[in-house]
C-alpha cells in the first residue's frame, strides 16, 4: 500500500513508519516538526536502509494539506499527529481544540477529495477517564477529564459519524495505554521537549544524570504498594498494531475500535525497579503528594485486537525498560546535540 504517515516523525509515528517498511509499504512522511526533530528523517533512512520522502505540511494549514493529499494516490493514512500534554491543554484548550479537531477536520476533507477511504487513527485510553473497573474493554463508559482528552474524544465521534454517512470510509481506532520503550537500534526514541511529564522519559533522565531524583505522584493509592498503576506497551508492540490495523481494514472492509495494551498493571515502583535492574543504574526518588487528575489504576483488556487484528502485545516491561535505557544512554540529550 501507499501510505500517508502524518505525524511520522514524532516518537510513535518514526517506529510506526519502520514496521510499515519493512512489511514493503510505500511510505511519506508528513509532520510540521513542532513537537519533532528533523534528525529522526537521517535515522529512520538509516534503520531502514532506503530514501523515505518528507512533507513539512501543518495539518492546521487546509490547502497545503489538501495539495498534499490530491492525486498523490494514497491507500491509506495513519493519524498520529496531534498535541499531547494533558497539562497544557488545560492551560492553552483552544490551542489544542485548533491543532487536533481543526487539523483532524482538515484531514478527513483532505481524504474524502482524494478519494483515500481508509485511516488508522491514534487515540488514547485518556478516553475512559477514571475507569470505573479494570481491565477496561472497548465497551467502558467515555469520559474525559482534560481537554486533550476531550480533542481524542470528539475525534472519535467525528470519525464515527463519517464512518456511518459514507459506507465506503473505513477506520481502524486505536485507543494506546501507556507507550514506552524504542527501537533496538538505540538510534530513535522518546525525545520529550522541556521537563517530561511521564513516568519512563523522567525515569531516564534521571538514571543518565539528568536529573536528581524521580518524584512519585502518591504513596497511598488503592494499589498493590501504594503507587499508580497503568499499562505499559513497548512502542514496538504498538507499531506492529498499526501495520496489522491496516491488514484488516484492507482484508475485512470493516472499521472497528481496540485498545492496545499488554493487560497487566504495573506499579510506578515495579516499573522504577525494573528499570534499575535492565539499565544497572540506581534511580533515587522520593514520595510526593498525588499529581491533580491521576488516577489509581488503569489496566486494558486487549482481547478485541487480538481476535479482530490478531495482534497482541509480546514484549515485557524488562524489554521496555531495557530499549528505553538503551536510547537513553546512546543519546543523552535525545536528539539535540550535546553541550
Ligand atoms: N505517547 C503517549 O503516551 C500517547 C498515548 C496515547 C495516545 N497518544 C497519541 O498518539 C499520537 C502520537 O503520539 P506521540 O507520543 O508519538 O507524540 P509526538 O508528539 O512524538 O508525535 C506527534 C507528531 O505530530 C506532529 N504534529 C503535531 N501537530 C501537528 C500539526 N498540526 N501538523 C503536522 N504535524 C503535527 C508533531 O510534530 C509530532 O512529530 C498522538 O496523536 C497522541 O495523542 C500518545
Ligand atoms: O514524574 C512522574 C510521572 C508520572 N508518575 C506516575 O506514573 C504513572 C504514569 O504517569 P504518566 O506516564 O504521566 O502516564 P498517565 O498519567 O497514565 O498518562 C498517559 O497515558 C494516558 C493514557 O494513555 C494518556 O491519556 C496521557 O496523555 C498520557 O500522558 C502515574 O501513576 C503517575 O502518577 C510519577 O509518579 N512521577
Amino acid at each position: 500500500m501507499r501510505i500517508l504517515v502524518f505525524g511520522g516523525t514524532g516518537y510513535i509515528g518514526s517506529h510506526t513508519c519502520i514496521e510499515l517498511a519493512a512489511r514493503g509499504h510505500d511510505l511519506v512522511v508528513a509532520d510540521n516538526l513542532s513537537n519533532s526533530s528533523p534528525r529522526v528523517l537521517e535515522r529512520l533512512q538509516a534503520i531502514i536502509g532506503a530514501p523515505l520522502a518528507f512533507r513539512n505540511v501543518d495539518l492546521r494549514d487546509r490547502e497545503a494539506t489538501r495539495t498534499l493529499l490530491a492525486g498523490a494516490g494514497f491507500d491509506a493514512v495513519v493519524h498520529f499527529a496531534a498535541l499531547k500534554a494533558v497539562g497544557e491543554s488545560c492551560e492553552r484548550p483552544l490551542d489544542y481544540f485548533d491543532n487536533n479537531i481543526t487539523g483532524t477536520l482538515n484531514l478527513l476533507q483532505a481524504m474524502r477529495e482524494a478519494g483515500v477511504a481508509r485511516l488508522v487513527f491514534s487515540s488514547s485510553a485518556t478516553v475512559y477517564g477514571d475507569p470505573e473497573r479494570v481491565p477496561v474493554d472497548e465497551d467502558a463508559p467515555l469520559r474525559v477529564t482534560n481537554p486533550y482528552g476531550r480533542t481524542k474524544l470528539v475525534m472519535e465521534q467525528l470519525i464515527a459519524d463519517l464512518c456511518s454517512a459514507e459506507p465506503g470510509f473505513q477506520a481502524g481506532v486505536l485507543r494506546y495505554f501507556n507507550p514506552v520503550g524504542a527501537h533496538g537500534s538505540g538510534l530513535i526514541g522518546e525525545d520529550p521537549g522541556g521537563v517530561p511529564n511521564n513516568l519512563m522519559p523522567y525515569i531516564c533522565q534521571v538514571a543518565v544524570g539528568r536529573r536528581p531524583a524521580l518524584s512519585i505522584y502518591g504513596g497511598d493509592w488503592p494499589t498493590v504498594d501504594g503507587t499508580g498503576v497503568r499499562d505499559y506497551i513497548h512502542v514496538l508492540d504498538l507499531a506492529r498494531a498499526h501495520a496489522d490495523a491496516l491488514d484488516t481494514l484492507e482484508r475485512t472492509g470493516a472499521g472497528f475500535t481496540v485498545n492496545l495494551g499488554t493487560g497487566t498493571g504495573v506499579s510506578v515502583l515495579q516499573l522504577v525497579q525494573a528499570f534499575e535492574r535492565a539499565s544497572g543504574r540506581a534511580v533515587p526518588y522520593e514520595i510526593v503528594g498525588r499529581r491533580p487528575g491521576d488516577v489509581a489504576e488503569v489496566y486494558a483488556d486487549p482481547a478485541r485486537a487480538q481476535s479482530l487484528l490478531g495482534w497482541r502485545a509480546t514484549l515485557d516491561v524488562d524489554a521496555m525498560c531495557r530499549d528505553a535505557w538503551r536510547w537513553q544512554s546512546m543519546n543523552p540529550t535525545g536528539y539535540a546535540e550535546p553541550g
